[in-house]
C-alpha cells in the first residue's frame, strides 16, 4: 500500500511524453506543441485604424476645433494604399488601413462634420493614438507560441489571424478499456435479479471525450483469468494505455490483478491508502501502462481524475497534469473515522465547498452533482464549517 502523495510520484516518476506529429489547426485544440511556431507574417500586417472616426496628422491639431478639411475615405478591407495631405482629415472606420502620413486617430464622438471639413474637439493629439501599429502584436518571424503552450480557444485564433495552418502537436494516447464483471447488464438487456446495468465504460467514454481523447475502444471481459488475460493482451497491443475496470480486489472472481502479472508487466503500485479507490493498481510493460481501476463507480471515478486523467496528460504534453487545485472554506462540518485519506464529492457554490450527502463508493448519485474533489488527508480527519479544505476543480 502506497500514500496518495507516493502515487501520484510514481505516476510523475513512471510516465513519458508520447512522440510527436503535424495536425491540422482545426484539429489541434486541447493539444501540447511540440516546437515553437513562429510569425509567418506581423501581426497587424498594415497600419490599423482602432475606432470609427477621422484620420489625421497629429501635428496639424494645434488647438481645440481645429478644422480640417474633409478628404477621402479608408474602410475595412479597402486594398489600395491612399495618402492623407497636410491639412486634411480621413474618414476612417475600425480596423481600415490608415492612409500613408496620417499619424493618429480622432474617434468620431470627438468631432463634428460639415459641409467638406471636421472640426477636431481634442487638443493635444498624441502621435500614434487610435493606430494599431505594423507588428504591435507580434513581428515576423518572431516566436508567436512556445513549445509546450497548451492549445486553447485563444491560441487556435492567435494561429489562424497568421494564417498558420498546421501544428506539431504531442500525441494523445489512444485507450482500451476493459470492463470486467458477470453481473453486468447493457444497453438493451432486461433487468434480472442480481444483475445491474454496467455504467463505468459509458462514464470512462465521456471523461476521455471531455479530454479530447477520441481514440479509444471497450472491450467486455467476463469474471475468468483467462477472458481478462485475453483482454487485456489485445488491448494492449492497439494501445498506449489499457484502463481495466472491475475484478481488481481480494474476492474469489478478481482476476485482473493475476492478469496483468501474468502479461509480464511490472506492478508500479498496488492500492493506495485512500477512500473511495482503495484497491487501484498501476502497472507498466515496455511503454504501455495499465490501470486496473476498482469496479466500485464512484472509485472508479476519482482513480481516474486523480491518477489516470494526470497520466495522460503527461503523455500528452501537460506540464501541469492534476486536476486544478485550490484551497476553499468548507460550507460544513464533515469527520470521518479510519486509516485512509479521503476524496469527497464536493460541489463549489459561491465560493465554498459543500461536502455532498452520498459520499459511498457504490453510489454515483452525489458525483453526478459535484464540480469538485475534497481532499482530506488523515491529519485533516475533523472539518468544522469554514475550515480551509483542498479542493480539486473537476474539468468542465
Ligand atoms: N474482503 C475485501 N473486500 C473488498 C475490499 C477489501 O479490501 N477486502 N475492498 C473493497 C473496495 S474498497 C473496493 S473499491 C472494491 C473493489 O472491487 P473490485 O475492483 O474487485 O470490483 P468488483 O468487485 O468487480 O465490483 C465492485 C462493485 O462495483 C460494481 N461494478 C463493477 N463494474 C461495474 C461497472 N462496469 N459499472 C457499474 N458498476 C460496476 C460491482 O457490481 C460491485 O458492486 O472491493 C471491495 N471489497
Ligand atoms: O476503495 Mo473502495 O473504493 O473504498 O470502496
Amino acid at each position: 500500500m502506497v500514500t496518495v502523495k507516493e502515487a501520484k510520484q510514481k505516476i510523475l516518476e513512471n510516465v513519458k511524453v508520447l512522440p510527436a506529429h503535424i495536425v491540422e489547426i482545426g484539429n489541434a485544440l486541447g493539444h501540447v506543441l511540440a516546437t515553437d511556431i513562429s510569425a509567418p507574417l506581423a501581426l497587424p500586417s498594415f497600419r490599423q485604424s482602432s475606432m470609427d472616426g477621422y484620420a489625421v496628422i497629429h501635428s496639424d491639431i494645434t488647438e481645440t476645433a481645429t478644422v480640417l478639411k474633409l478628404e477621402g475615405e479608408s474602410k475595412a478591407g479597402q486594398t489600395s494604399t491612399q495618402v492623407l495631405r497636410s491639412g486634411s482629415a480621413m474618414r476612417i472606420f475600425t480596423g481600415a488601413p490608415v492612409p500613408d502620413g496620417a499619424t493618429a486617430v480622432i474617434m468620431q464622438e470627438n468631432t463634428s462634420a460639415e459641409n467638406g471639413s471636421v472640426m477636431i474637439q481634442e487638443f493635444p493629439v498624441p502621435e500614434g493614438k487610435n493606430v494599431r501599429n505594423i507588428g504591435q502584436q507580434i513581428q515576423q518571424g518572431a516566436v508567436a507560441l512556445e513549445k509546450g503552450t497548451f492549445l486553447s480557444p485563444g491560441s487556435i485564433g492567435f494561429l489562424q489571424g497568421m494564417d498558420v495552418r498546421e501544428a506539431n502537436v504531442y500525441k494523445k494516447p489512444k485507450i482500451g478499456l476493459l470492463i470486467t464483471g458477470d453481473e453486468l447488464l447493457h444497453k438493451g438487456d432486461s433487468l434480472v435479479h442480481g444483475k445491474i446495468f454496467e455504467s463505468n465504460s459509458a462514464m470512462l467514454a465521456a471523461a476521455l471525450q471531455q479530454e479530447g481523447i477520441a481514440d479509444f475502444e471497450i472491450k467486455y471481459a467476463a469474471d475468468d483469468l483467462e477472458s481478462t488475460i485475453n483482454g487485456l493482451n489485445e488491448l494492449a497491443e492497439s494501445n498506449d494505455v489499457v484502463l481495466a475496470s472491475g475484478g481488481i480486489s481480494v474476492g474469489d472472481y478478481d482476476f485482473v490483478g493475476k492478469a496483468v502479472a501474468a502479461l509480464g508487466a511490472e506492478t508500479v503500485f498496488y492500492k493506495v491508502r485512500q477512500k473511495p479507490g482503495k484497491p487501484l493498481l498501476f502497472a507498466k510493460k515496455d511503454d504501455k501502462l495499465f490501470f486496473a481501476l476498482p469496479g466500485n463507480p464512484a472509485s472508479s471515478l476519482v482513480c481516474y481524475y486523480e491518477y489516470v486523467l494526470p497520466a495522460l496528460r503527461i503523455m500528452s504534453g501537460r506540464k501541469d497534469p492534476f486536476l486544478t487545485t485550490l484551497k476553499m472554506p468548507a460550507k460544513y462540518a464533515y469527520s470521518f473515522n479510519g486509516e485512509r485519506d479521503e476524496f469527497l464529492k464536493g460541489l463549489i457554490v459561491n465560493g465554498e465547498v459543500i461536502p455532498l450527502d452520498g459520499q459511498e463508493s457504490f453510489a454515483l448519485r452525489s458525483f453526478a452533482i459535484a464540480n469538485a474533489i475534497i481532499y482530506l488527508p488523515l491529519t485533516q480527519n475533523v472539518v468544522n464549517a469554514g475550515d480551509l479544505v483542498e479542493v480539486h476543480l473537476l474539468p468542465g
